[in-house]
């Protein structure tokens, strides 16, 4: 089954970008779950503003158009520095995290250098295309974390002052950002939205005969970084096919008649298998991204400014008159006394953002707010034992990173995923009013939530494989050869005591290492937002299940 889209529906109109969408400067702290914000604060665009959703019926959150690969001469300073920083793309000449230590960080530091005496460009020319905006949002997000993560790591612990960001990368992306809705940082949509060529770019990509199969920009040069962004694609394309059938299911679901509600029970089983799809696909990651080399070499690059947790200090965009960058445009501020109470308010805004995370997936997103999944901690009543404080502490964890995700994506797809919560026939709703009358409408939408169950299981599998496993091994001299950071003294305890958990016994002395370093591991086993992970996955696992409406 395909169903057709007519040439008016919102998914088939051209999107419309005139309106620069609200400034997204400030990472939120809301509590609320992901339906449920975007409900409240929901306006029904159906009829008003469809076409600004930038959503493709080819290709769904992916641009039809190919990503732009390299900005026009005017950028060109830009364009030499990242291909400088990636060491003109071949694996182990790119710069190093941490400065690779302190024989080798000279390069690291001309770098660097090169970045803070870099011209301030201007963006104004670039309004006129969304193509190109994106390119620049993804050069500028990728230069900044060359620049962060090629500082030498403090030898006393975690930074104490924010880390500055030069003008020449803060002022044009802290222009550029509002124009897409995008925060200042690397972002999902950096990594694949924009980042992904079909075999020939210049022909519609398919899974069969134009497959994604490479990607502009990596950090690492490595295949297995590029698998990794080119998983997350995958899952992207395959979901066109869902978002296609979620659409066809509202359109039923306005009908509801008794023909609607057989077709809404056939479109439903059919989303299972979906579903089940690009759960499969995420366990492809396995077939080109090897779990060590994702660990150590890939992964650090994508940490955030509050990758030290509550406790950050994060970065600060440095920038003179970045408060104008509001309107779309850097113009300057002459008032220096505003332009000082100003500086401070920009630092604090702009400090700590997470890096970029599938969890920034609009598609996976939309799955939840179709099948009305919530990841409310409100849902649970209040408890009193430490257990169920526990629980109630994850949940609200994972309530406020996925509605903080929310504003990780390019604002048409926020829009998308508000229009999707506010719309009028919910399909839950309709499947518990004819629930005694339909038993198998009941079971085919228990079986699209069992199969976003089984996804969010691989899921779990994949995170396990090359996070918790990963984060109890040391790393290893070839992995560094690769660009892993060597370890420090901080982190060789950490290392050791892994390496010491065989069946040796321990005595006192390296039983309090074994403690220390278990902490440690502890802290890194957080996902790149700062989650606590499995217990977090888990949550939102046992959330999917819930929403079932039939019992076993
Ligand atoms: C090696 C592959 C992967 C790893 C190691 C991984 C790791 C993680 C981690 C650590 C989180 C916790 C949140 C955070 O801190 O970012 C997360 C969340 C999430 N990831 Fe992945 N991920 C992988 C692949 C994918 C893929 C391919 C997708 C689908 C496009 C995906 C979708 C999600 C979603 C939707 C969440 C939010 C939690 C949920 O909805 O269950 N991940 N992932």
């Amino acid at each position: 089954m395909s169903p057709s889209l007519p040439a008016s529906h919102f998914l088939s109109l051209a999107p419309n970008h005139t309106a620069p969408p609200a400034s997204l400067l400030s990472p939120s702290t809301s509590q609320q779950t992901t339906s449920s914000a975007l409900t409240r604060s929901a306006v029904n665009t159906a009829t008003t503003a469809s076409a600004d959703f930038d959503v493709d019926v080819r290709t769904g959150f992916l641009p039809f158009e190919p990503a732009v690969a390299r900005l026009p001469d005017e950028w060109a300073v830009w364009e030499e520095a990242l291909s400088a920083a990636r060491g003109g793309g071949v694996v182990g000449q790119g710069l190093r995290l941490g400065g690779g230590g302190s024989s080798t960080d000279q390069r690291e530091e001309v770098w660097r250098r090169g970045i803070q005496t870099m011209k301030v460009l201007p963006v104004a020319p670039l309004r006129r295309s969304l193509p190109l905006l994106r390119r620049a949002h993804q050069v500028l997000t990728f230069l900044l974390h060359f620049y962060v993560h090629t500082h030498p790591a403090p030898a006393n612990g975690p930074r104490t002052t924010p880390l500055e960001i030069p003008e020449s990368i803060s002022i044009p992306l802290l222009t550029v950002c509002p124009l897409l809705g995008l925060p200042p940082i690397l972002t999902y949509a950096d990594t694949v939205l924009y980042n992904s060529h079909p075999t020939d770019p210049s022909l519609p990509p398919s899974f069969g005969s134009n497959p994604y199969d490479h990607t502009l920009e990596t950090f690492t040069n490595t295949p297995d970084e590029s698998h990794f962004f080119l998983t997350s694609t995958r899952c992207e394309l395959a979901g066109v096919q869902a978002l296609s059938l979620m659409r066809a299911s509202l359109d039923e679901a306005f009908m509801a008649d008794p023909l609607a509600l057989t077709r809404l029970t056939s479109y439903l089983a059919e989303l299972a298998g979906r579903i089940d799809e690009i759960g499969d696909i995420i366990l492809d990651v396995m077939k080109g991204c090897d779990p060590a080399v994702f660990y150590h070499v890939v992964r650090p690059w994508f940490k955030g400014g509050d990758a030290d947790g509550p406790g950050s200090a994060g970065w600060a965009f440095l920038g003179k008159g970045l408060e104008n960058a509001q309107d779309g445009e850097f113009t300057g501020n002459d008032n220096d006394e505003e332009e000082d109470e100003d500086m401070e308010t920009r630092e604090l805004k702009a400090r700590k953002f997470s890096g970029p995370s599938a969890g920034q997936s609009t598609l996976i997103h939309a799955l939840d707010v179709f099948l009305n999944v919530t990841h409310s901690p409100l849902e649970d009543p209040a408890s009193t034992s430490d257990g169920q404080e526990d629980s109630k502490q994850t949940k609200t964890a994972e309530t406020t990173f996925m509605t903080r995700m929310l504003e990780y994506m390019p604002a048409p797809h926020r829009a998308f995923l508000t229009h999707l919560a506010s719309h009028p026939h919910p399909v839950r709703q309709l499947v518990l009013d004819n629930q005694l009358a339909r038993p198998q409408l009941v079971q085919a939408y228990d079986s699209a939530l069992g199969a976003l169950k089984r996804l969010r299981e691989k899921h779990m599998r994949v995170a396990t494989l090359y996070i918790i496993q990963q984060a109890r091994k040391p790393v290893t001299e070839e992995l560094i050869r690769m660009g892993a950071a060597a370890p420090t003294p901080e982190t060789a305890p950490a290392a050791a005591a892994s390496s010491s958990t065989g069946s040796k016994k321990l005595d006192l002395s390296e039983f309090i290492h074994e403690a220390e370093a278990k902490k440690e591991a502890d802290e890194e086993i957080r996902g790149t937002g700062g989650t606590a992970l499995i217990k977090f996955l888990k949550m939102c696992r046992d959330n999917t299940n819930k929403t079932r409406i039939g019992r076993d």
